[in-house]
Order: C-alpha cells, then sequence, then structure tokens
C-alpha cells in the first residue's frame, strides 16, 4: 500500500499460495522464538524474533522506527524516522519501553495479586482524562508556500508538539501514542473534507477510545457534527449498552450516539459480568459472518445531524433502505478455509469498480487539489462543494474497516485482528454524493497505562515487549483463572505469571527445553482478550452500586426469568418473582446474574 498504484485484486490460488506461505512463516517463527524467551532472561524482549519476522516481511522499518530506550533517558527519534520512508510510511511508531522497565514488571507479575472488588471495573471521564493531552493540529499555511516549505513546516511543528509533551509529562507516566506525523497527516485530512465525522469506540471500553481532545476540537472549535459509534456491542449485554449511552448523554450532549455491530448478539445472558457468562464467552466460534446491526440507526444518526449544504440534495429514506439489509460476509481473511477465500476474492474483484481505494499519495493530492478552492483557515468550511464526506476516526481495531464491509455488505475495505491494519484513508461511495472515507486507526496521547492499551487492543500483540502486567491489570478485575478453567492452585494464591504457566501447561504450550511456555500462553491470553472470548467490560460510574441504569433492563430480566422458570417447569404466574428466583437451580441464578438480586431487592424497597 501506499506505493502509488492501486491494489490488484488476487486471484483465489495467489491468495491460497499467500495464506499457506503465511502460516508456515508464523509457525516457525513461532517455534524459534519460544525457548529464546523462557531460557534468555535477559531478554525479554523478543527482539531477535521480531525483527527477524518483520524482515522477512519487508516492513524492518517498522522496527527500526521504533526508538529504542536503552536507559530510562528518552531519546527523541529523528524527524527522518517520524516520517518514515516512501515503503512503508504509514506504519504506527511507539515508543518502546526500556529492558529495566520490562524487567521490573516481569517481576512483579510474578507476585500474588489480589482481586479488586467489581467496581474496579467503574471508569469515569474525570479518573481517566483528569489531564487532557491536545493532540497536533495541522499548523496554518498559505498558497504561497511551495510544497516543501509546507512539509518542513509540519515537521518542525510536530518535533515541537512531541517535545512538548515529553517535556511537560513525565514519560513513564504517557501512554502509547502516535509518533509518527504521516498517521496524524492522514487524520488531519480526514478532518479537513469530512462533514461529519464518525467517532468509532469498542462497547467493552467506550471511554477509553473516546479522546476529549478529539471531540472538543471537532464540536467546539470546527463545529463540524460528530456522531459516536458503539460498535461490537455484541461483546456485551444490552445492560453495559444503556448505561453507556445515559453516561454519554450526560457528559457530552452534543453528539448523537448509535449501537452498531457486525454480528448478531448473543442475547441469553443478561448479566455480562456474571463468571457463567464470561465462562461461555471463551467457546464463541472462531469463524462467523458479518451480520450487521445498526445500519439504519447509524444512517439515520447522520441525517439527525440536520447538516444543511447547498449544492448537496441527499434522498436519505432511499439510502437507508438501498443499505438496510442483512447482509452476511465473511469478516476475516486470517480466520478463514481456502475455499472461503476464493469467495471472497471474487467479491473483492466484483466491487473493485465501485471501490475508490485510492493509495496515500494520490489521495492527498487530489485533496489538497480540492483545498484550493477553499479558504483553509476558515475551517468550519466543508472543502467539498458538491458531496457529503462522512469521516471515520477512532483507535486502532475498534472496527472501522468492519463497519464499513457490512454496511457494504460485502469486503470493500480489509480489516485484520492486529491494530495499524489500515494505513491510509480510502474513500467509498455510498451514493452519488454521499462517500464515506475510513482513516488509520491512531492512539491519542493520554496517561492511561501502557498496559491497558495492549488489553484495548491499540498495540499490535505482536510486539508487546512484557504481556504478564497487562495479564495482570486483567486478573485483578475479572476472574480469569476460572473462566479459562485452570487447575486451582493450593495456597489459590494466584500471580499473573503463573496464570500463564498454568494456561501454557492446559494448551500443551512448551518450549524445546519441555519448559511451559508462558510468553506464549501470554500472547494467546491476550488475543482472546482482544477478539472478546475473554471479555474485559469497563462500565461507566455507579454501574454496580446504584439502580439507575438497572431500570431499564427490567424487561430483559423478567422475561429471561419467565425462560428459565419455564425450563423447570416453575408456575410463573402463582408465585411471585423472588420465589421463582429461589427455586431456579444454581446454573440459571448464575446465568441472570446479580442484577436479578439488585432488582428484587429494589422492588422490595419500593414496595
Ligand atoms: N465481535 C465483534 N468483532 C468485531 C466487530 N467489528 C470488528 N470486529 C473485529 O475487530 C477487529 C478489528 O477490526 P477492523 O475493522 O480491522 O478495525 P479497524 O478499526 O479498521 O482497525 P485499524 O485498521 O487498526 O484502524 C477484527 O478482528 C474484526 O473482526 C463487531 O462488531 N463485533
Amino acid at each position: 500500500m501506499g506505493n502509488g498504484h492501486r491494489k490488484k485484486p488476487f486471484s483465489g490460488k495467489q491468495k491460497k499460495k499467500q495464506l499457506q506461505a503465511k502460516r508456515e512463516k508464523n509457525l516457525s517463527i513461532k517455534e524459534e522464538d519460544s525457548d529464546e524467551e523462557i531460557e534468555a532472561d535477559k531478554h525479554v524482549v523478543r527482539k531477535h524474533a521480531d525483527e527477524r519476522k518483520y524482515a522477512e516481511n519487508g516492513e524492518s522499518l517498522l522496527k527500526k522506527e521504533q526508538f529504542n530506550n536503552k536507559d530510562d533517558n528518552i531519546t527523541l527519534p529523528s524527524t527522518q524516522k517520524l516520517l518514515g520512508s516512501s515503503k512503508s510510511r504509514l506504519h504506527s511508531v511507539f515508543e518502546k519501553s526500556s529492558p529495566r522497565e520490562i524487567r521490573a514488571q516481569r517481576k512483579a507479575s510474578m507476585k500474588a495479586f489480589t482481586r479488586l472488588p467489581s467496581t474496579a471495573l467503574e471508569v469515569s471521564v474525570n479518573d481517566i482524562y483528569t489531564t487532557v493531552i491536545d493532540f497536533p493540529k495541522r499548523p496554518s499555511w498559505h498558497y504561497g508556500m511551495t510544497k516543501e516549505e509546507l512539509e518542513s513546516n509540519e515537521e518542525h511543528y510536530f518535533r515541537q508538539w512531541l517535545d512538548d509533551v515529553y517535556n511537560k509529562y513525565p514519560r513513564e507516566e504517557l501512554s502509547f501514542f502516535e509518533h509518527n506525523l504521516d498517521v496524524w497527516r492522514q487524520l488531519w485530512r480526514v478532518l479537513e473534507i469530512s462533514d461529519i465525522i464518525l467517532i468509532v469506540v469498542d462497547i467493552r471500553h467506550p471511554l477509553l477510545h473516546f479522546p476529549p481532545s478529539l471531540y472538543n476540537y471537532v464540536v467546539k472549535d470546527m463545529k463540524r457534527k460528530m456522531v459516536l459509534v458503539f460498535n461490537k456491542v455484541d461483546l456485551v449485554a444490552e445492560h453495559t449498552v444503556y448505561s453507556w449511552t445515559k453516561y454519554f448523554e450526560e457528559q457530552f450532549p452534543e453528539i448523537s450516539i448509535v449501537e452498531f455491530s457486525c454480528y448478531p448478539r448473543d442475547n441469553r445472558f443478561v448479566d455480562d459480568t456474571s463468571t457463567a457468562f464470561l465462562q461461555k464467552r471463551t467457546k464463541r466460534p472462531k469463524k462467523r459472518r458479518y451480520q450487521a446491526l445498526g445500519i439504519k440507526e447509524l444512517l439515520l444518526a447522520c441525517k439527525n445531524t440536520n447538516l444543511v449544504k447547498q449544492d448537496v440534495e441527499v434522498n436519505w429514506t432511499e439510502l437507508i433502505e438501498q443499505y438496510n439489509r442483512n447482509a452476511t460476509v465473511c469478516d476475516n481473511l486470517d480466520d478463514i478455509t481456502e475455499e472461503e477465500v476464493e469467495k471472497i476474492d471474487a467479491i473483492q474483484e466484483e466491487s473493485s469498480s465501485d471501490v475508490e481505494s485510492l493509495d496515500a499519495e494520490e489521495n492527498i493530492k487530489q485533496i489538497e487539489n480540492q483545498l484550493k478552492v477553499v479558504n483553509i483557515n476558515n475551517i468550519e468550511t466543508s472543502p467539498h462543494k458538491t458531496l457529503i464526506t462522512i469521516g471515520l476516526v477512532g483507535h486502532p481495531n475498534v472496527g472501522k474497516s468492519s463497519l464499513i464491509n457490512s454496511i457494504f455488505g460485502k469486503v470493500v475495505v480489509s480489516t485484520s485482528r492486529t491494530p495499524g491494519h489500515t494505513n491510509h484513508f480510502q474513500t467509498i461511495h455510498l451514493s452519488k454524493n454521499i462517500r464515506l472515507c475510513d482513516s488509520p486507526g491512531l492512539v491519542f496521547p493520554s496517561l492511561l497505562l501502557k498496559q491497558l492499551q495492549i488489553l484495548l487492543g491499540m498495540y499490535p500483540i505482536a510486539q508487546v515487549q512484557e504481556p504478564y502486567s497487562s495479564i495482570q491489570y486483567m486478573a485483578e478485575r475479572i476472574p480469569l483463572e476460572s473462566i479459562l478453567k485452570l487447575k486451582t492452585l493450593e495456597n489459590n494464591e494466584w500471580s499473573a505469571w503463573n496464570i500463564c504457566e498454568a494456561f501454557a501447561i492446559k494448551q500443551k504450550y512448551y518450549t524445546k527445553a519441555s519448559r511451559p511456555d508462558v510468553y506464549r500462553a501470554a500472547n494467546a491470553i491476550l488475543r482472546l482478550v482482544n477478539d472478546g472470548r475473554i471479555l474485559l467490560s469497563f462500565k461507566p460510574p455507579e454501574f454496580f452500586t446504584s439502580l439507575k441504569y438497572l431500570i431499564a433492563q427490567k424487561n430483559e430480566i423478567d422475561l429471561q426469568i419467565k425462560v428459565e422458570s419455564k425450563k423447570m417447569g416453575i408456575n410463573t404466574k402463582k408465585t411471585d418473582k423472588k420465589e421463582i428466583f429461589e427455586e431456579l437451580n444454581s446454573q440459571s441464578k448464575q446465568q441472570l446474574g446479580g442484577y436479578f438480586e439488585l432488582l428484587i431487592n429494589y422492588n422490595d424497597d419500593k414496595n
């Protein structure tokens, strides 16, 4: 990508070969890595394996660009590195942890942890964003500037911004965040050309994917319309989605919120915090097809922004009718059979005519030409007079590309489990005067814990230098050892390390030296978290303690009680709910979770 040519569609045969080669390569890398990790304590980082992998993939630049931090002093990369090379200039660049930091974290993960109360999953804007770190905005420019002047101006400004961030905030407190100017440039372009910004967040941790600096800039400074998309709602209970919606409506009244999911949701569980629910989740099938929920609502939310553009007339009703269908398509090329690959290839070939997948440079040139007709300083003016552009922005891996594919009911942009997959923005027409604009996932600077960012899928798992502290963060908050059904320890004093060790034994992951491959196990756990089979779902404040969000769930709980009672032959008409609850077996009780008891108590209090 980004080499100046449109991506050629692969034939089924080529794709098969490519997948086979990729699998073989991955296998050999994994085998070589495992022993290194366990045996060479001082090489905590799987440096060689990663370097080899990137060299083999022709992506050595990413690794080189990740600037090393050998001791605890920060060395910023040169501007050259921040800009990347022409080959892969749009890869994300993050700062690496120092070996000292990694060793300390690894050691700490071997100590027994304390399980925190469920309220530890509650997060609020004030907890997370006590400090709002601004993101780099495009510096002003004028038409008299040459391309070189413009670029050097942007580079100078960006370096200054980066220096300021590092001067202002302690390095160890800063989150991973995007260090590649070219990726930020993509965001600038998308914001500039978009009339409506869709900020896509993962419903498991919506607040953590919602940079207030972006909200302020788009809504308050640019005065653009913003729609917040709660994506992947299939992964949590309805109650969680409802609670987050209420919370965001209170905190950010200017935005419209829509729920979206590429997959149908599993409504069997009311309580997505119960151990029964969490254990069941791990068994979700790997291969699934898109069956999007929320397309109509999404288009309606765009319509309801009441965007007025004189030269654009849109028949929203017709558009909604056209796209509101339950399209099914396979999601991910990594996980599917070769037969399915061939099918998708055929779809891709067929659809390539209506996909305007320009490479980065062509796109930028085109936009820059369009920008010439308007005054760039007047940022309230949309640059496109005759088009409505809906721009998708968000952190890596939140599902922006999958959302576009689900709307079209076919693979029009590629998706991946690996964050940072979308390298440049791609525009796709929904109708002759409405287009969607995808953008690369971009991590905004914050003071979020790096361990947490890894769990949220913002950082590529293959590049995680030290996975154990992330596992510990999670295990302190959810019963990980029960979810993974690990054998109990004698003293029951779990540490993150021995959870990984027990999982390695369970999965038969061994190193060449026949020791449990703890690193591989940790990695596998992180992947299960990323794709939702281990559910780490944060909640808004007071979720566990107040009934304010619970009432909406009442009907769903009532229905569930009926289903469970019917299964057990309990007469729901005669007995009151509390009695029914007492009669349910423990499994049914678990499925209903703590909410039921809370609701019963609430009704008792009211009576
Ligand atoms: N369960 C679930 N998984 C989803 C959904 N949408 C996307 N995913 C998964 O999330 C992962 C990331 O999806 P992408 O569409 O590639 O995400 P992206 O935001 O475009 O990622 P970048 O290219 O890194 O910016 C993939 O493994 C998808 O299968 C959803 O609605 N539900």
